[in-house]
C-alpha cells in the first residue's frame, strides 16, 4: 500500500488565512480562477519538468481543519467565528486543471490551474507553490543532469544532504521523473517504488585490516552484487588491483562481477586506467560508477574528455539543484466569478515582465501538420476555438517585438486536463518518466542543450494580447 504525505492543511503564509477570512465577510459568494506559472527556467534552461501533482491532489483532497487547529487559530485572534466555523466544517470545492506530470511547460504557462470558491482557491496558494516548485526544480535539475549522461543509468544518490527529509523524499521522486533511473534513498525507494540501488561507504573498507580483506568480504555476502568502492587509499594503485583479485575469485566461483565505484580525484584519468586494468583481466563486463559532487556540467566535461563511464552517481548537487537553488513559480489571480459574469483580472507592474495574463486560459502545443516535433506552444482564453485557420497569434515573451503572426497548417494539442479529484489516480513514477522523455522528444533539439538552448516561442492569441492591453489601459486610468 501506498504511504500518503502528511496532512499539511497548516503549511501556508499567514496572509492566506487572513485574506480568507476577509473574503468571508466580503465577497463570500465569488468565485476565482488562480493560475500557477513561473517567469524564469533554473539553469538558463529553456523549460520545466513539471512533478507534484500527485502529492498537490493528495493535500487537497484531505484539507481539514482540527479542533487543535480551529484552537490555534481561535487564541491568534484574528479570525472571525463564522470563519473558524466554515474551518471546522470544511470541504474542498475546487476543479483543477493541471498539465500531467513530466510535461515539459514554458515560462508564462498556466501549469495549473484552480477554480472554485475565492476564499478556498486563496487558502492553499502557499501549500500548493510549495510543493510544485520544489518538485518541479529537482525533476528539471534531473532531466539536465540525465541529458549530460547520455542514457547512462544515473542513480539518485542525495538523502544525506538534501534541505531535510521532505526534499530527500519528493526530491528522489522527482529526480526519477527527470530521468535517474534508481534511489539510494530507501524510504522513497519503497513509497514510490523506484528501484533501491547502492554500493559500499569508506568506512567498509577502513573497517577491515586490509582494502583486500573488506573487497572479500563483501563478494562473499553479496557474490551477485559486487561493486567495490577502489578509492580509500590508491585507486590505481591498491584499489583497483584489489578489485580485480577479488573479481577473479568470484569469477572462479562462477559470479560476474558488476564492476568499481571512484568517488575522488580526476575522474577522467582514473576511469580510463582502471577501464585499461579491468580490459587487460578480462573483466570487460565490469561497470565503472562515479560520483563525487557531480552535476551535468561535470559529467558533460567528463564524457567530452571520453572518461570510460558506464553510470553516475548523484547527490548534493542534485538534490539541492545547487548551480540555481530556486523555481519561483507563482499562483496569480486569473479572474473573478461575481453573479455567473467571469471578470478577468490583471496584476499590473512596474516591470513588463511582472504583467500578469488575465482571464480563464488553455494552452496548447503546436506542431505543423504531418510532424511529430511541436515548434510553440500557445495561451489561449478558454472560449477560444483553436485548431481553426488562420489564427492570429503574438509572442508571449514581453521582450519580444510584438509582432502579429498568423498561423496556418498547424495542430493543437491541449495541455491542461480537467483532474478528477475524487478518483485521482497517480501514474508509476516510472510511468511519468517514460512520458516526460517522450515529450521532451516532441521539442525541437536547440530547446534542450544545457548552455545557451534556443528560446522557445510561447506565443498567446490575439484576443489574449488585446484583453492584456485594455485591461492595461483600464488600470493606467
Ligand atoms: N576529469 C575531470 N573533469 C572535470 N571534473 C572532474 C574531473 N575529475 C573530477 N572532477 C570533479 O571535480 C571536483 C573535484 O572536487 P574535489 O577536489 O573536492 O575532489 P577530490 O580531489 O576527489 O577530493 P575529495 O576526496 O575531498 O572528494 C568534483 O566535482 C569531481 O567530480
Ligand atoms: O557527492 P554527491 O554527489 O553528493 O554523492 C554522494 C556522496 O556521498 C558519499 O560521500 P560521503 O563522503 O558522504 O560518504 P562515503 O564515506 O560513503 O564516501 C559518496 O561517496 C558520494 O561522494
Ligand atoms: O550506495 C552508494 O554508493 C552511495 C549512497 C549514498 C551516497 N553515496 C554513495
Amino acid at each position: 500500500m501506498e504511504v500518503k504525505m502528511k496532512s499539511l492543511s497548516l503549511l501556508t503564509d499567514l496572509y492566506e488565512y487572513s485574506m480568507a477570512n476577509g473574503f468571508e465577510q466580503n465577497l463570500v459568494n465569488d468565485q476565482a480562477v488562480f493560475d500557477v506559472f513561473f517567469r524564469k527556467v533554473p539553469d538558463d534552461g529553456s523549460f520545466v519538468i513539471v512533478a507534484g501533482l500527485q502529492q498537490v491532489v493528495e493535500q487537497l483532497v484531505q484539507l481539514h481543519f482540527n479542533d487543535s487547529d480551529i484552537s490555534y487559530f481561535k487564541g491568534l485572534n484574528l479570525f472571525d467565528s463564522k470563519f473558524l466555523n466554515m474551518l471546522q466544517n470544511f470541504e474542498f470545492e475546487c476543479r483543477i486543471n493541471a498539465v500531467p506530470e513530466g510535461t515539459p511547460i514554458f515560462p508564462r504557462e498556466p501549469l495549473l490551474t484552480i477554480e472554485g470558491p475565492l476564499i478556498q482557491a486563496q487558502m492553499v496558494e502557499t501549500l500548493v507553490l510549495n510543493i510544485l516548485n520544489h518538485q518541479s526544480l529537482i525533476a528539471t535539475k534531473s532531466r539536465r543532469i540525465n541529458f549530460a549522461a547520455q542514457g547512462r543509468p544515473v542513480m539518485e544518490f542525495g538523502a544525506r544532504r538534501a534541505q531535510g527529509p521532505d526534499s530527500a523524499i519528493f526530491g528522489a521522486r522527482a529526480a526519477v521523473i527527470g530521468g535517474c533511473s534508481s534511489t539510494s534513498n530507501v524510504y522513497a525507494a519503497k513509497q514510490f517504488n523506484i528501484p533501491a540501488a547502492g554500493t559500499m561507504a569508506h568506512s567498509w573498507i577502513e573497517a577491515f585490516d586490509s582494502e583486500l580483506e573488506s573487497f572479500q568480504q563483501w563478494a562473499r555476502i553479496y557474490p551477485e552484487n559486487t561493486a567495490l568502492l577502489v578509492d580509500t587509499y590508491n585507486v590505481l594503485e591498491s584499489g583497483v588491483p584489489n578489485a580485480i583479485k577479488v573479481f577473479k575469485e568470484l569469477k572462479g566461483e562462477g559470479h560476474a562481477p558488476i564492476g568499481i565505484r571512484i568517488d575522488s580525484g580526476d575522474i577522467g584519468y582514473l576511469t580510463k586506467a582502471a577501464r585499461k586494468m579491468l580490459d587487460d583481466a578480462g573483466f570487460y563486463d565490469a561497470k565503472i560508477t562515479v560520483s563525487n559532487a557531480l552535476d551535468e556540467r561535470v559529467i558533460t566535461s567528463l564524457l567530452q574528455e571520453g572518461a570510460p563511464i558506464d553510470n553516475f552517481g548523484v547527490g548534493e548537487k542534485l538534490i539541492t539543484s545547487a548551480s540555481s537553488p530556486v523555481l519561483s513559480g507563482v499562483y496569480k489571480l486569473a479572474a473573478i466569478e461575481r453573479n455567473g459574469k467571469v471578470i478577468p483580472k490583471l496584476k499590473v507592474s512596474g516591470s513588463r515582465e511582472k504583467v500578469t495574463l488575465p482571464g480563464i486560459k488553455k494552452i496548447y502545443r503546436l506542431y505543423k501538420i504531418g510532424s511529430a516535433q511541436s515548434f510553440a506552444d500557445l495561451i489561449a482564453l478558454n472560449y477560444e476555438e483553436i485548431g481553426g485557420e488562420p489564427l492570429s497569434v503574438i509572442d508571449s515573451d514581453p521582450l519580444s517585438v510584438g509582432k502579429m503572426h498568423v498561423l496556418r497548417g498547424y495542430r493543437a494539442e491541449e495541455l491542461l486536463k480537467e483532474i478528477n479529484l475524487t478518483h485521482f489516480r497517480s501514474n508509476d513514477v516510472f510511468k511519468i518518466k517514460d512520458y516526460c522523455q517522450t515529450e521532451i522528444g516532441k521539442l525541437p533539439d536547440e530547446t534542450k542543450r544545457l548552455t545557451n538552448p534556443n528560446r522557445y516561442t510561447v506565443y498567446m492569441t490575439e484576443k489574449l494580447a488585446n484583453l492584456q492591453q485594455r485591461l492595461l489601459k483600464k488600470s493606467a486610468n
